[in-house]
């Protein structure tokens, strides 16, 4: 794809219409443009004495804020930069993101967020998102109401910080997994805008195929949420410097009320919003997703998220190494039912997997659950999971996946991954265990020794950050000879080495969840789809596929090294595409509610053909639009 250009004239975005003046929309982030507000509007807002002569365009801005990020020498130094350069602008912050996404996104998320986490009480400046606090679980909806009134919330990412990435309970400190994704707009009470009359679709669609768009969602049309119901961690406890409630965690029925008490807010008030879940402890993610799964749109993402992201790469994977058999005497085994699947951490994103790539074989290729599951041997701690290992808290989902006492795993024993890997002969093997380096050399060799002739091992070390990850793609494509297809958790540079006596350049996917959460998330905000159904994913999952550069390069020939997954610089414009589907998928299946949507056959082909163009008008582009002063504007709009 196409680099992405953000340049377009401002005029083509609406005008908004706003009732703050002087300090109080220079301190408004979701307003502020800084030395961009024009003459006029220095004027009308009384700005004139408040801003330094000069008016800068937005990519002057721009310009400027990279020096100055630039001059800021550690990942984390850059990343405290961009926080505090989103407490200012958003504009500006977003159109940053846009212009050098591939180079930030690993600033502001995965491998650097893990440290800002992990650092929250001590680099704090200044919060952001909605805190909900066990002790105030009384006055929970007044401080719901107090950040929320007036707003037409869309998105709400909520997180419990209990199993951040893979650095564990982080308290309060989780907040900074999720206020990367959404943008908290203050004030917004003492505001009233209206978009001005004119023809937007132009507009649009020159916005986004010109533009950058982070994730398509208006920020001011987000919120995230920390629910503090304390922190197990005991570094935390013993700081006094900890600005979160420094007690341990709420369980049972007092976890469980708090978090209802939540959602039920979030259903009275935001009845068609997307509630996102991320980062919450494996047992509460699960049980919090089944409880709420048919009576709001509800996802979790690293059960989800995970699923999808991974399911897309598999299929991308399958297809380069069926092409590689085609050439060998081995069958092709194009189809995901043809592989065998070693899941290594069976938490969350493993669950989530094992659960996506299940489904999907049900829906593509036939098979009946049962004969499904049996595609999957899971690993955890105590190692292979089978009938005669004693397991402590099984989840339901878990349970479908034991292996039967009948396949020989011994009795009551620690069967380890190396051993399973031997005797099941993995075609797949995916890492989602938080233990850095479990894929040794001798694990990789023996899954090379089991594989048909000229088949690719695919291997996906998941686990974030980079440091956790179980293998790097360096140590992986030199232990397989060039063969190894590759997706990590965390961003990795590509891997240059000689196979066969030709130089070659892998390159490596970042199979993350942020590649799809958004797209899935636009499509259905866009449909107002009453639930997030697996077909749905799996339709997000299939299309992301589709654009991945390995899958297009290798269509009529041998495979060139080309990266699994699109590029998180291409990620705006593929999870457009994927936000389509979604929504497309939603209307089909009769669980989306929107107006254009349709009830009858008849009106819901008619909804499919709308998607596109709707999803059009509706996405977010950071750029700025013409302010009009509203004197008469309602503070309480
Ligand atoms: N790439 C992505 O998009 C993505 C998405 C979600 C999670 N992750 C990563 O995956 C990891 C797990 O996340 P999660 O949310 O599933 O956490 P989780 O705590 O729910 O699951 C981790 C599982 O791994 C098991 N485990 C720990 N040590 C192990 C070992 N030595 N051997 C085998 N199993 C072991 C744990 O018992 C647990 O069941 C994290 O590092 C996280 O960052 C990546
Ligand atoms: O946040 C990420 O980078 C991906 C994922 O949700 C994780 O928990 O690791
Ligand atoms: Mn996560």
């Amino acid at each position: 794809m196409a680099a992405l250009n953000v340049h377009k004239p401002p005029n083509l975005i609406p005008a908004l219409r706003i009732a703050l003046r002087g300090h109080a929309i220079l301190e408004n982030p979701r307003y502020n443009k800084g030395t961009g507000f024009t003459l006029k509007e220095r004027k009308a807002f009384g700005l004139e004495g408040r801003l330094p002569y000069r008016t800068n365009s937005l990519d002057e801005q721009c310009d400027r804020a990279y020096t100055q990020l630039n001059q800021r020498d550690t990942p984390l130094r850059k990343n405290t930069f961009l926080q505090s350069l989103k407490d200012q602008n958003w504009i500006l912050y977003f159109s940053l993101l846009a212009r050098h996404l591939k180079e930030l996104i690993p600033i502001i998320y995965t491998p650097t967020e893990a440290e800002a986490i992990a650092s929250y009480s001590h680099i704090f400046r200044r919060s952001d998102g909605l805190f909900l606090t066990f002790p105030d679980e009384d006055i929970m909806e007044e401080m719901f109401l107090e950040q929320t009134r007036g707003r037409d919330i869309e998105l709400i990412v909520v997180t419990d910080a209990e199993a951040i990435l893979g650095i564990g309970d982080q308290g309060v400190g989780g907040i900074g997994v999720i206020i990367q994704l959404t943008c908290d707009i203050l004030r917004e009470a003492h505001v009233k805008f209206r978009f001005l009359q004119q023809n937007l679709s132009y507009t649009r669609k020159t916005a986004l195929k010109t533009a950058g768009l982070v994730g398509g969602i208006d920020p001011s049309k987000s919120l995230s949420v920390t629910l503090d119901v304390g922190t197990n961690n005991e570094d935390l406890l013993n700081d006094p410097l900890y600005v979160g409630w420094p007690e341990r965690r709420i369980r049972g029925e007092p976890y469980d009320r708090f978090v209802d008490k939540f959602v039920q807010l979030v259903r009275k008030y935001y009845p068609h919003s997307l509630l996102h879940f991320e980062d919450f402890g494996v047992t509460n993610a699960h049980r919090i997703l089944d409880r709420y799964h048919d009576t709001h749109a509800v996802f979790n993402d690293d059960i989800q998220g995970t699923g999808a992201v991974t399911l897309a790469c598999i299929i991308s994977a399958i297809r380069v190494s069926s092409r590689a058999r085609a050439s060998s005497s081995s069958p092709e085994k194009k189809k995901l039912s043809e592989q065998r699947y070693i899941i290594f951490g069976a938490g969350s994103a493993g669950m989530g997997i094992a659960v996506q790539l299940r489904d999907a074989i049900v829906s593509a290729d036939g098979l009946s659950r049962s004969d499904a599951n049996r595609l999957f041997w899971m690993i955890d701690r105590d190692g292979l999971l089978h009938q005669n290992l004693e397991i402590q808290g099984v989840t339901e989902h878990t349970k479908e996946f034991v292996r039967s006492a009948e396949e020989g795993w011994g009795g009551n024993e620690h069967v380890s991954l190396l051993k399973v890997v031997e005797k099941v002969r993995p075609t797949v093997l995916i890492g989602c265990s938080t233990s850095a380096g479990a894929f040794t050399r001798e694990v990789t060799e023996a899954m090379m020794r089991g594989l048909d002739e000229g088949a690719h091992p695919i291997i996906l070390p998941l686990s974030n950050p980079s440091r956790l990850a179980e293998a790097t793609p360096k140590d992986l494509m030199h232990w397989t000879s060039g063969r190894a297809l590759i997706a990590t958790g965390s961003p990795f540079e590509s891997v240059k080495m000689k196979v066969d006596g030709k130089d070659m350049e892998f390159f490596i996917a970042e199979c993350n969840n942020a590649l799809i959460y958004p797209g899935l998330g636009f499509g259905s905000i866009l449909s107002q789809s009453r639930t997030v159904t697996d077909t749905m994913l799996i339709a997000g999952a299939k299309r992301l596929a589709e654009l991945s550069p390995a899958i297009s390069s290798t269509d009529d020939g041998e495979y060139n090294g080309a990266a699994l997954l699109p590029d998180f610089g291409d990620s705006p414009r593929v999870n457009f595409e994927v936000g389509v589907t979604v929504a497309e998928q939603a209307v089909k299946e009769g669980t989306a509610t929107a107006d254009w949507s349709g009830t009858t056959d008849e009106e819901r082909q008619r909804g499919i053909q709308e998607v596109r163009n709707r999803a059009e008008k509706k996405v977010w582009v950071p750029i700025y639009p013409e302010y009009i002063y509203d004197q008469n504007g309602q503070n309480d709009a």
